[in-house]
């Protein structure tokens, strides 16, 4: 069992704003964001492109800092977070078992321990017979599960996924989402998971927040309302089409703006070299 039986794993994300750059070049990327999720909770995140999703969640991972604000993270190990990112995020000159394996070998678990760690994960993700493969023997979706069952070896109390299957084609999408919809409800951990589509951000999780457009704000926080273990039929559910709709009414607005204000830019910029 994860340690999230002993409930860690939660986030406090407090007025946590974050620019890049100074002066003219300055990008007021995210903010200001408040967002508590408990430990164990399965939370999207969607909002419009560079609306700074990836940014909170780096933030979140203590891979940058915020420029205000803060975050509290009530975890108990040495190395409580693990990210799986769009591309995947692996080793091209290590072997899969050694890519699964390496979190461990950060930690200094011992290696016959990290073995079997590791081979349950792949075995799990159905990967058990390419533990000797390179990656560059793999297809894109396999790649995603190793990065997966990387992630999940390490048995983080979060984990935070950033468009983990954007780079997959249609039908590889579906079966990833539901593999993690399983391997979630398996082994309930507290996870935040960035994604463009509506439907894999209601699918997976618990609750579905909306940003805004830059600097990202919170614009909508809404319950799920469909209870565990759910299956993907839930996608032709009524209460299913409900809350996509309510979601893309909000995210609507915000990418319509943002193109307006880039149309105008653009506008401006071919005015001026007239
Ligand atoms: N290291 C950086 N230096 C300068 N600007 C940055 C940096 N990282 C992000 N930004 C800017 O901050 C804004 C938010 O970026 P971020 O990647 O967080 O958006 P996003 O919502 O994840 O976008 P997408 O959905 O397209 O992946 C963007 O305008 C981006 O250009």
């Amino acid at each position: 069992m994860s340690r999230t039986a002993e409930r860690t794993g939660s986030v406090q994300v407090r007025d946590v704003r974050r620019t890049f750059g100074r002066g003219r070049k300055q990008v007021e990327a995210l903010g200001p964001v408040d967002l508590d999720v408990r430990a164990g909770e399965f939370v999207s995140i969607v909002g419009p492109s560079g609306c700074g999703k990836s940014t909170l969640l780096r933030a979140i991972g203590g891979l940058i800092r915020p420029t205000s604000g803060r975050i509290e993270l009530d975890v108990v190990g040495d190395h409580p977070l693990a990210m799986i990112f769009q591309d995947y995020g692996i080793y091209p000159w290590k072997r899969v078992l050694d890519n699964v394996r390496f979190g461990l070998d950060i930690q200094g678990v011992p290696r016959r321990e990290g073995d079997l760690r590791a081979r349950d994960w792949l075995e799990r993700l159905g990967l058990g017979d390419f533990a000797g493969s390179w990656p560059h023997e793999l297809s894109g979706g396999m790649r995603q599960r190793v990065s997966i069952a990387r992630a999940m070896t390490a048995d983080p109390e979060i984990l935070l996924m950033d468009e983990p299957f954007a780079a997959l084609d249609a039908q590889l999408r579906a079966l990833l989402q539901e593999e993690l919809l399983q391997i979630s409800q398996r082994d309930p951990r507290t996870v935040l998971f960035v994604t463009h589509s509506l439907a894999e951000a209601i699918l997976l999780a618990d609750r579905v927040v909306v940003m805004s457009a830059r600097p990202g704000r919170i614009l909508l926080d809404r319950q799920v309302p469909f209870g565990r273990p759910r299956t993907p039929d839930i996608r032709r559910s009524p209460e299913f089409a409900e809350l996509e709709d309510e979601l893309w009414q909000t995210l609507r607005a915000e990418v319509t703006e943002q193109l307006g204000t880039q149309r105008e830019a653009l506008g401006g910029a071919s005015d001026g070299s007239r």
